[in-house]
């Protein structure tokens, strides 16, 4: 008695927070790069959320650590670490979510475009692996530079005749987080309640935040701040570069990005209404091929 009303408690819990264990179908998350500085804590995120029955951990080194780690936490989804080129494979097999981190990160002075030479390459093998293993899973694009590795993986899905243009995502949920986070500081709102379109692109002066369409609205904003907030939200990137001095870019903060982008992705697989998330996508907004914007 007492433990059918304990499991009807936490289900009345899980479908106030929108989860319904009984409603959820299965569903399995691969992370490609789970190892690394965004990877790891993406890794526990994804443990933690509800939606996600099985992670796949995939990553060239260093995921049978990371695996065993993560496991432990007593959330329902069951984890297990992939390793190396035979392994691909496996760790794709059935996912309904394909998150990549793989790749280098930049250093001071360095563009993202600088990382696109190594990064093509690793962007081009594994998306070759989904379209093999996968081919129906959506796919969450964080490596950089989310302006090529998006069109990269999209042109090898046309090759193997598996693309489907609403299945593939820049994530740039990171510029949303950050221009949220300075717009609320300086209009003085909380910001649990502050929501700001970000569109365009990923990279610099492409990474366009609409503050004009912020909520809730602010009319104390001088045209001047407005002008410095667009400029904080474009340079993020390279402010927390700056501020790690060689160690790498954003890890903590990609995570928690790469996470509502993910969990975003799993509701809208489970039918969930009214799911809106800006997103680097292949577009017909203006004349460019690929355009970040909202989408449903
Ligand atoms: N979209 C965004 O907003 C955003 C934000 C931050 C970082 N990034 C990008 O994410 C990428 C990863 O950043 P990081 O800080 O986690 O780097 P990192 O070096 O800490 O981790 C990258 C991981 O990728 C792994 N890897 C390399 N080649 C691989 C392959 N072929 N298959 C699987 N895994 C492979 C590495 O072993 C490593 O564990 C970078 O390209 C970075 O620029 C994007
Ligand atoms: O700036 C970077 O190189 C990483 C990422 O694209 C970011 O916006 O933090």
């Amino acid at each position: 008695m007492r433990s059918s009303l304990l499991k009807s408690t936490s289900e009345l819990l899980r479908r106030s927070r929108g989860y319904s264990s009984s409603a959820n179908p299965e569903r399995k998350v691969a992370i490609l790069g789970a190892a690394g500085g965004i990877g790891q804590p993406l890794s526990l995120l994804m443990k933690l959320n509800p939606l996600v029955s099985s992670l796949s951990l995939y990553d060239i080194a260093g995921t049978v650590g990371v695996a065993a780690d993560v496991s432990h936490i007593n959330t329902p989804a069951l984890v297990k670490g992939f390793m190396g080129d035979d392994q691909l494979g496996e760790a794709l097999e059935g996912s309904d979510v394909v998150i990549i981190p793989a790749g280098v990160p930049r250093k001071p002075g360095m563009t993202r475009d600088d990382l696109f030479n190594i990064n093509a390459g690793i962007v081009k093998a594994l998306s070759t692996a989904i379209a093999k293993h996968c081919p129906n899973a959506l796919v969450n694009m964080i490596s950089n530079p989310v302006n090529s590795t998006v069109p990269i993986a999209a042109e090898v899905f046309k090759k193997a005749g598996t693309y489907d243009e609403k299945k593939l995502f820049g994530v740039t949920t990171l510029d949303v987080v950050r221009a949220k986070t300075f717009y609320a500081g300086k209009a003085g709102v909380p910001v649990t309640d502050v929501n700001v379109p970000v569109v365009g692109g990923h990279a610099g002066i492409t990474i366009l935040p609409l503050f004009s369409q912020a909520t809730p609205p602010s009319n104390s904003l001088s045209q001047e701040e407005i002008v410095a907030l667009t400029k904080r939200t474009q340079d993020g990137g390279t402010e927390v570069v700056e501020a790690k001095a060689g160690k790498g870019s954003a890890t903590l903060s990609m995570a928690y990005a790469g996470a509502v982008f993910a969990d975003a992705c799993l509701k809208g697989l489970n039918g969930v209404p009214d799911i809106v998330e800006c997103s680097f996508v292949q577009s017909t907004v203006t004349e460019l091929p690929f355009f970040a914007s909202k989408i449903a």
